[in-house]
């Protein structure tokens, strides 16, 4: 058990910089899972941590003290990287005890070593899989038992990389359960990198979102769907991705869709002016979709027409056409709607993001990402800062608005 600390971390690969200036402040026995794309920098961070690579600043703090210098053999953090080394000629239960027997690693009695291989084997579902060899595993097998091999042994911190990549959906889900009870159990400080996002709200106490080497924002799971701090965190989280409609501050509303979606201005703090370009951030889910939409308190209405409708199981996704804009919308799957049909679609303004606008402020340029200002009824402005959670309990708060917060725990 330990705090982890990284201060003003850069690193750079030829002319390439993978890290800018990575602060990161763990908390003992926190779960902080670090999410980003492809190339953003995570499996750099980890291997900074983990002391597997040279960095060309900063620093590394594990239970208060510098590992500038130390090898990582001494810096007592369990690794697992998504290709995993097991020893071929040994059987799974081989595998699961080789870290117990190390000495250096502290001295297990063999009734320890046999409880830590059977919780670690319960928790990843592979006691079916004791006696075999490695090449008699599927991958999804290999990865876990792999990752039985780092979670086995006491560490002050784990790092975790994309340990669940080759499972199916269906396993990925259930483990992340298990990965959650057994984090608690342990309360070991782990770093746990992924680009699903759905596994980072569920697994993390918090979250930080990477983006080209930079740190964007730091949160609990809540902070970072319902209060993202730019429109790349927003669409970073959320599937089918956040909506994103170019709008202007015209006549006390926000107006897009060439007038077809206004959205009073209630006062507030949103710090808009008239005649200002934003962009409105609607989640697909957060539209309700249905034949005939009364008018409700702090909910805007706007017409459409259906241009896609696919079922995906008992939800229906659906690509609206309201006035020149275009919003996807996840239905509850009530009514059948189909290609060409009317639809009137609700939200909250609550849960309309705004963000400032971009260069040109069309549709397309909806890459360029811009700050969140605040809610379109005023409130909710931008996230907390990034102060780290006082224990693992800080997240339960977490609102079950939150998709996959609820899942394992
Ligand atoms: N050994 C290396 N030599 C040169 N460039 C590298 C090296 N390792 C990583 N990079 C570059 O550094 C950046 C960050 O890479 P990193 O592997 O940390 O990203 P990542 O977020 O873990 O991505 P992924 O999800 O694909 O594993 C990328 O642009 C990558 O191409």
């Amino acid at each position: 058990m330990a705090t982890l600390t990284v201060s003003g971390l850069n690193k750079t690969y030829g002319k390439k910089q993978a890290l800018h200036d990575v602060d990161l402040d763990i908390a003992d026995g926190e779960f902080f899972v670090m999410l980003g794309p492809s190339g953003a920098g995570k499996t750099t961070t980890l291997k900074s941590i983990a002391g597997l690579q040279e960095i060309d600043s900063g620093t590394v703090t594990i239970a208060g003290r510098d590992m500038t210098g130390v090898e990582p053999y001494r810096r007592n953090v369990g690794m697992a990287f998504e290709s995993y080394a097991l020893y071929p000629q040994r059987t799974v239960s081989e595998n699961l005890a080789s870290p117990l027997k190390s000495k250096r690693l502290g001295t297990f009695s063999a009734q320890d070593q046999k409880d830590r291989i059977d919780a670690v084997t319960t928790t990843l579902g592979i006691n079916h899989l004791l006696s075999r060899l490695p090449r008699e595993l599927s991958n999804g097998q290999r990865q876990r038992v792999a990752l039985g091999r780092v979670l086995v042994r006491p560490a002050d911190v784990y790092l975790l990389d994309e340990p669940l990549s080759h499972l199916d959906a269906k396993l990925r889900a259930a483990m992340r359960a298990e990965l959650k009870r057994l984090g608690q159990m342990s309360n070991t400080t782990t770093v746990y990198v992924t680009h699903d996002y759905q596994e980072a709200l569920s697994l993390g106490d918090r979250i930080g979102v990477l983006k080209e080497g930079r740190l964007v924002q730091v949160g609990t799971p809540a902070d970072v769907w319902l209060r993202p701090v730019d429109s790349f965190v927003a669409r970073a989280l959320g599937q089918p991705e956040m909506n994103l409609l170019p709008a202007r501050v015209d006549g006390g509303a926000l107006v897009a869709g060439d007038g077809a979606v206004r959205i009073p201005l209630t006062g507030g703090d949103l710090a808009v002016r008239p005649g200002d370009d934003v962009r409105l951030g609607i989640r697909p889910g957060d539209v309700r979709a249905t034949v005939d939409e009364e008018p409700a308190d702090g909910r805007v209405t706007m017409a459409g027409r259906v241009e896609l409708a696919e079922r995906l199981g008992r939800q229906i996704e659906l690509s609206v056409r309201v006035g020149d804009a275009n919003l996807i919308v996840l239905s509850d799957g009530a009514h059948p709607f189909a290609e060409g049909d009317r639809v009137a679609l609700s939200v909250a303004t609550a849960k309309v993001h705004v963000f400032a606008g971009s260069a040109g402020n069309t549709a397309e340029a909806i890459t360029d990402d811009t700050a969140r200002l605040g809610a379109a009824d005023g409130t909710a402005h931008r996230g907390p800062a990034h102060a780290p959670p006082a224990g693992r309990a800080a997240s339960t708060t977490a609102p079950s608005t939150v998709p996959g917060v609820s899942n394992g725990r």
